[in-house]
C-alpha cells in the first residue's frame, strides 16, 4: 500500500472552460480535509518552468471558497505549445519535460492533478511515462472526449448558444430574415447539435455530416415556403460541404500560437446559400469565446466539483495514470490513455441526429 500523498499540485490546461474553478475548489477542500497540502500551478504547467513569468502558489480553503461559480480559471491556462515542445521565439521547439519533473520533485509534489482536454491529457500521459504520478480531470466545452460520458463546460456552452438563438429568433422574426449562427466545437458538432435542437434551428451543419449548399438552400426555401418568414441556421465552426474544406481565420499569434484558427464557416455558408438563392436576406453571427466565458450552470458546477473530489480520492487510493471519468450515476477512474485514444464525434446514424431529423431539422446532407 503506497503512503498517502502529502502534497498535491493542480494545473489547468487547454482552452478555459466554465467549471474549472469548481474543480480547483473541490480539490483544495477535499485535500485539506485529508491533511494534504495543495499547490496551484499557474498557466497550464508553465508555473513549473523557469522564466515563463508563471509560478506555483499554495492554495487554501479560504482562498478558493468564493470561486465555485466563477468562470475561467484562477490559475490561468494555456493552449499554446507544450512542455515537451517548448517554443522560444523562432528557435526550434525544445523538450523541457525533465526540467519540469525536476522542479516538481524539488517542490515535494507527490501527485499532479492535471485538468484539461485531449491535448492536456497527452501531456499528462508523457509526464506519467517519465515517472510522475498524474491524475487527469477531463474538461472541454467541445464534449469531444471519449473517456467520459460528459464534460463540464459543455452544458454551459450549449445554454449560451441556446440563449443566443432565442435572441436571434426575435430579430429574425421581426425582419423576415435567415440568421446564421456560427458556434465552437472544433471537429465535433456537439455544441451545434444540442443547441440547435434546444434553440429550434431549422438547419444544423456539423463536421460529421458534410452538406451540400444546394440542399441547404432547398430546405430553407421549403421552411420559408411553408408559411414561415424567417429561419435559423446553426453552423459548427468545423463543418465543410461535400468535398470542401473547413474555414480558418487569421489571428494574432502572440509569437507562439498558430497564426490561424477555425473560423469563418458561418460567413462561408451564407455566401454558399446566397449563390443558390440570392433572394434570401441573410445575417451571420459568430458567437466565439462568449461560449466559453462566464458563469457555469448548476449542473456543470456539480459535475466539476464531483470530479475534483474524486481526483483526490484516487490520489488517496494510490492510483496513478488515471483519468476521473463521469459514468452516471458515479464518477469512476479509467486509464489515462483513453482520454487521447480517439475523439468522440457525433454519430451521423445515431438517435440524436435521428431525433433532430424527426423535428424537421435539415443537415443539408440529402
Ligand atoms: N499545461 C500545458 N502547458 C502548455 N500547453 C498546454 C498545456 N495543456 C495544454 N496545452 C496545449 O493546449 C492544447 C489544447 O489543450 P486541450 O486539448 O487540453 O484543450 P481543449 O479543451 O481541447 O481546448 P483547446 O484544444 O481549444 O485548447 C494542447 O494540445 C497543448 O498544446
Ligand atoms: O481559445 P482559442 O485558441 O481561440 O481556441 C478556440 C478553440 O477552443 C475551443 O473553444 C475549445 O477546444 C474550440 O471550441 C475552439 O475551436
Ligand atoms: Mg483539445
Amino acid at each position: 500500500m503506497p503512503s498517502p500523498p502529502r502534497k498535491l499540485a493542480i494545473a489547468t490546461g487547454g482552452g478555459d472552460c466554465p467549471g474549472l474553478n469548481a474543480v480547483i475548489r473541490a480539490v483544495v477542500l477535499r485535500a485539506h480535509a485529508a491533511g494534504i497540502e495543495v499547490l496551484g500551478v499557474e498557466d497550464g504547467l508553465n508555473g513549473l518552468l523557469e522564466g515563463t513569468g508563471a509560478t506555483v502558489r499554495a492554495l487554501t480553503p479560504i482562498e478558493v471558497a468564493p470561486i465555485l461559480g466563477r468562470g475561467g480559471t484562477v490559475l490561468g491556462t494555456t493552449n499554446r505549445c507544450s512542455p515537451f515542445a517548448w517554443r522560444d521565439g523562432k528557435a526550434p521547439p525544445r523538450d523541457r519535460g525533465d526540467e519540469l519533473l525536476a522542479r516538481a520533485q524539488a517542490l515535494g509534489i507527490d501527485v499532479l492533478i492535471n485538468v484539461g482536454g485531449d491535448g492536456s491529457q497527452a501531456i499528462s500521459l508523457e509526464l506519467a511515462r517519465r515517472g510522475m504520478t498524474v491524475i487527469g480531470v477531463p474538461k472541454t466545452i467541445d464534449n469531444d472526449l471519449d473517456a467520459t460520458v460528459e464534460t463540464f463546460g459543455f452544458g454551459t456552452a450549449v445554454q449560451v448558444v441556446t440563449d443566443a438563438l432565442d435572441r436571434l429568433r426575435t430579430t429574425a422574426e421581426s425582419h423576415d430574415r435567415t440568421m446564421i449562427l456560427e458556434v465552437m466545437g472544433r471537429h465535433a458538432g456537439w455544441i451545434a447539435l444540442h443547441s440547435g435542437i434546444a434553440g429550434g434551428a431549422d438547419v444544423i451543419l456539423i463536421p460529421e455530416l458534410p452538406y451540400s449548399p444546394v440542399h441547404v438552400a432547398r430546405d430553407l426555401m421549403r421552411t420559408l415556403g411553408a408559411g414561415r418568414h424567417f429561419a435559423l441556421v446553426v453552423v459548427a465552426e468545423g463543418c465543410a460541404c461535400v468535398g470542401g474544406e473547413v474555414s480558418h481565420k487569421a489571428v494574432a499569434s502572440g509569437g507562439i500560437g498558430p497564426s490561424s484558427i477555425l473560423g469563418g464557416a458561418g460567413q462561408r455558408v451564407a455566401e454558399e446559400i446566397a449563390a443558390v438563392v440570392p433572394e434570401l436576406e441573410l445575417r451571420v453571427t459568430a458567437l466565439g469565446h462568449i461560449q466559453r466565458g462566464g458563469t457555469p450552470t448548476a449542473y456543470d458546477r456539480l459535475l466539476a466539483s464531483r470530479l475534483g473530489v474524486e481526483a483526490v480520492e484516487a490520489a488517496l487510493r494510490g492510483e496513478r495514470s488515471v483519468l476521473v471519468s463521469s459514468q452516471p450515476p458515479d464518477i469512476k477512474t479509467v486509464p489515462l490513455e483513453l482520454a487521447v485514444k480517439k475523439m468522440r464525434a457525433v454519430d451521423p446514424r445515431g438517435q440524436l441526429v435521428a431525433h433532430a431529423r424527426g423535428l424537421g431539422i435539415s443537415f443539408g446532407d440529402a
